[in-house]
């Protein structure tokens, strides 16, 4: 169980992204969190893991307080908040089989982790992990040689792995066209189901959201403008979400499509 109370972000420039958010997100629902773009989406899912340190506000996971644990203790506790955010992307040139049992050290030291010889049955949860995202005959192609939706699965693989109590999903589907969307949704889906965890989902695409998620978390300007369930999503709510839109903004309702700089190659560098 997910607990977020009062979490506030401001930034050193000001911007103040989160204006004091409380929620919980527990069993094994799919919530999806949506709002117009600058409305605080990608700084409240950071700021869980902390990646964004949050200006105050608490974060629990289960009985752990992320907010207040020491460096060393938020290392471990990462393990636990599996992410499949764009930045922790895949190393290229390394095969899927590779980038999947980074997961299983968490996602820091990855050079360091990668030298060491992994236990046999992590291997075996590995080969297990792939089948069931579907890329098991791909385990030992290069991932510059996959497309956008055989990465993400293979960006899940490796968060699945790492076996935790909740997942962390950022724009899984801002650079797929429709069908892959769906496809990756579904996925996410079926991991909620399975691993029996909460997945949190920043998501642009409101049709995805309505079509997949159990429930919504409606931001804009920094603070929660909604929260129910996806049936609950009408156009009252959905105008009360995006009230101070621009055009760009409701291009993002219809369905957006992010282009996104495939030429940038990011690796596993997270410092902690
Ligand atoms: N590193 C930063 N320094 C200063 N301000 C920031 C920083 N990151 C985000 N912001 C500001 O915080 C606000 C929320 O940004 P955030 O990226 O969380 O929104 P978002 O809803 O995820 O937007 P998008 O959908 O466009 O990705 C915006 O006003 C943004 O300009």
């Amino acid at each position: 169980m997910l607990k977020i109370n009062d979490l506030v972000k401001v930034y050193p420039t000001g911007d103040r992204a989160l204006d004091g958010v409380s929620t919980t997100i527990g069993g094994n629902s799919i919530v999806a969190m949506i709002g117009p773009s600058g409305a605080g989406k990608s700084t409240f899912v950071r700021c869980i893991n902390r990646l964004v340190e949050p200006t105050s506000g608490q974060v629990w996971l289960d009985d752990v307080e992320i907010t207040s644990l020491s460096k060393n203790g938020l290392r471990r506790e990462r393990r636990n908040m599996g992410m499949v955010f764009q930045e922790y992307g895949l190393v290229e040139r390394l095969t899927v089989m590779e980038n999947v049992l980074s997961g299983r050290l968490g996602y820091t030291g990855f050079w360091k982790s990668f030298r060491r010889k992994y236990p046999k049955e992590d291997i075996q949860k590995a080969y297990a992990t792939l089948d069931r995202v579907g890329m098991l005959e791909m385990a030992d192609k290069r991932v510059d040689e996959l497309s956008g939706g055989q990465r993400q699965r293979v960006g899940i693989a490796r968060a699945v792995l790492q076996t935790p109590k909740l997942l962390l999903v950022d724009e899984p589907t801002s650079s797929l066209d429709p069908e892959t969307s769906r496809k990756v949704m579904e996925l996410l889906t079926e991991i909620a189901r399975e691993d029996d965890i909460p997945v949190l989902i920043n998501i642009h695409e409101v049709n995805l959201a309505e079509q997949f998620a159990d429930r919504i978390l409606g931001l804009s300007d920094g603070g929660l403008v909604f929260e129910g369930s996806t049936d609950e999503l009408d156009e009252s709510v959905k105008n009360k979400i995006y009230r101070s839109d621009n055009s760009q903004d409701q291009d993002d309702i219809s369905n957006d499509k992010t282009v996104v700089d495939e030429s940038t190659e990011i690796e596993s560098n997270v410092e902690l």
